[in-house]
């Protein structure tokens, strides 16, 4: 990897931690191990630092092999991308993703009701966070920076911290959140809320998506432990804390990139043909309940139904990345959403019209930016998001067509993009379908001008910038 650019008296050696690498392994049928890219939006955000900073990537490999030549094996695979594996054992791995962190964390932190807490996923919650902590304590100097990523490791900060003193090391650690921060009474509802505040306040610096996130978990702190803030800072037991919001992005150099190149260029020109006379609304979403599909299917049939001469003119291209296959909630989803795709085409289909085109599945990279090209609208349903990075990707994608973002006001992404996007509220399915059809009835004039103000931001707000101004931030160590 590229070597870090910081100025010289804030260039130190960095560790990021994640709960899953940006790589997983998995074993091929002959027996070999081959390593794929995650797929998800703390991926696509990590990945511009690696533009201009080197750093060792800590995280679960996806799968865990008790074999130490196996181990060795993967280990070795991932060191070529400076990536370090953390083993865990399948169960204890399963509970912790699965049973702590995606079915009773995950829905807490995204404000759903009727979360049943549950003692043993937690204790394998603790469990993972120690054996982070454990390799990570092991790993770090004397002085090093610690960035560690999200939901699954909220107990981490103070684990390390711990750790380290009791070996004598220091070390500033960082915690960045990539999910909503959610209002005191939903976070209460989590009988080990106050630990998990606990584990975030041994950060030295903690990060959040917008302002509002970062008010509500000041404000938890405040009232449920009695830590006090000052500014952008919060004293919990003698130790300042920085809290403070940093916007994260993506790269959009990636995409100009990939537009240019011929087999992209060729592929745009034959969805075009394909699609001649007929608008183009697109969705990607990984198939998660925050993302509220549901809703975008109902709008999008309320809209067919309230615009009758638009049926046979328009396609929703929705890709749905599957997510979390282990977890009902997931699959249960995914079957209603077959269902209403077979519904919405069984009811508006013709022989030679199909109004949804429905992929349940991962698309290559250069399929997605074609896609992003061609789409005349970019539809986001997002009941709740952390942010929501396809917003960002579909601008980066859209200088030539100069399209509509039609964005969920509950996606961290409005809060920044509120201007320029279309803006309505996802259970309002009337207002989804008068949305679609405000976005289709824009002035070119009026898209021009949405436009430049999302791309200004887009371009603005990188990944890269993201990085570097959180680990300058955290360099900068305790006030
Ligand atoms: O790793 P998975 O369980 O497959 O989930 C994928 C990622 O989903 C979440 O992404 C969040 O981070 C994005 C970037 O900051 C943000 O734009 C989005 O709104 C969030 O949902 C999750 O927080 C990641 O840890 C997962 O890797
Ligand atoms: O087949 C796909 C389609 C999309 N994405 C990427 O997944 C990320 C989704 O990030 P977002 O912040 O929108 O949501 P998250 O999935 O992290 O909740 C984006 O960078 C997409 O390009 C992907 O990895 N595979």
């Amino acid at each position: 990897m590229p070597s870090i650019e910081f100025a010289p008296d804030t260039k130190r050696n960095l560790i990021v931690v994640s709960n899953r690498l940006p790589l997983s392994v998995k074993r091929n049928e002959d027996g070999s191990y081959q390593a794929c890219v995650s797929s998800g939006g703390l991926v696509t955000s990590l990945s511009g630092l690696t533009k201009t900073t080197s750093f060792r990537w800590f995280g679960w490999p996806g799968l865990s092999p008790t074999e130490p030549s196996e181990r060795e094996e993967i280990r070795r695979s991932l060191a070529a991308h400076n990536a370090m594996p953390v083993f865990l054992d399948e169960k204890l791995a399963q509970a912790h993703y699965n049973g702590f962190s995606n079915s009773i964390l995950w829905p807490t932190l995204h404000y759903q009701s009727g979360v049943a807490f549950d003692d043993e996923p937690w204790k394998a919650y603790i469990k993972v966070n120690e054996i982070f902590a454990d390799y990570i304590t092991d790993a770090a100097q004397n002085g090093e920076l610690i960035w560690v990523h999200d939901y699954h490791l909220m107990l981490l900060p103070q684990m390390v911290r711990e750790r380290m003193l009791r070996k004598g090391k220091s070390a500033c650690i960082g915690f960045s959140l990539h999910t909503p921060f959610p209002a005191g009474e939903a976070l209460r509802v989590l009988p080990v809320a106050k630990e998990l505040l606990q584990g975030m306040l041994s950060s030295t610096l903690v990060g959040f998506h917008t302002d509002d996130y970062k008010l509500n978990f000041t404000e938890s702190c405040q009232n449920l432990l009695g830590a006090q803030p000052q500014d952008s800072t919060i004293l919990y037991k003698d130790r300042l804390v920085r809290v403070g919001r940093f916007t994260v992005g993506i790269d959009p150099e990636k995409f100009t990139e990939t537009l240019k190149v011929d087999q992209v260029q060729s592929r745009i020109e034959q969805l075009g043909e394909r699609y001649k006379g007929v608008k183009l609304i697109l969705g990607v979403d990984r198939l998660d309940y925050i993302k509220g599909l549901t809703q975008k299917l109902h709008g999008y049939e309320q809209f067919l139904t309230d615009y009758p001469n638009w049926q046979g003119k328009i396609v929703l291209i929705q890709v749905a990345v599957p997510s979390r296959e282990d977890v009902r909630e997931y699959q249960d989803l995914e079957t209603q959403i077959s269902c209403q795709v077979g519904k919405i085409n069984g009811r508006f289909g013709k022989p030679e019209y199909s109004p949804i085109i429905y992929l349940h599945r991962s698309i290559p990279f250069t399929e997605l930016a074609a896609l992003y090209s061609v789409a005349d609208i970019c539809l986001l349903t997002s009941h709740r998001d952390g942010m929501n990075l396809v917003a960002f990707e579909y601008v980066a994608c859209q200088e030539q067509r100069n399209g509509v973002l039609v964005l969920s006001e509950f996606a961290g992404a409005s809060a920044f993009m509120g201007k320029g996007a279309v803006q309505f509220h996802p259970a309002n399915i009337k207002e989804i379908s008068q949305s679609i059809h405000k976005a289709l009835l824009m002035s070119k004039e009026e898209r021009k001008e949405r436009y430049d103000m999302l791309r200004h931001f887009v371009d603005t707000n990188t990944s890269t910038r993201w990085g570097q101004t959180f680990v300058e931030e955290l360099s900068k160590g305790a006030v």
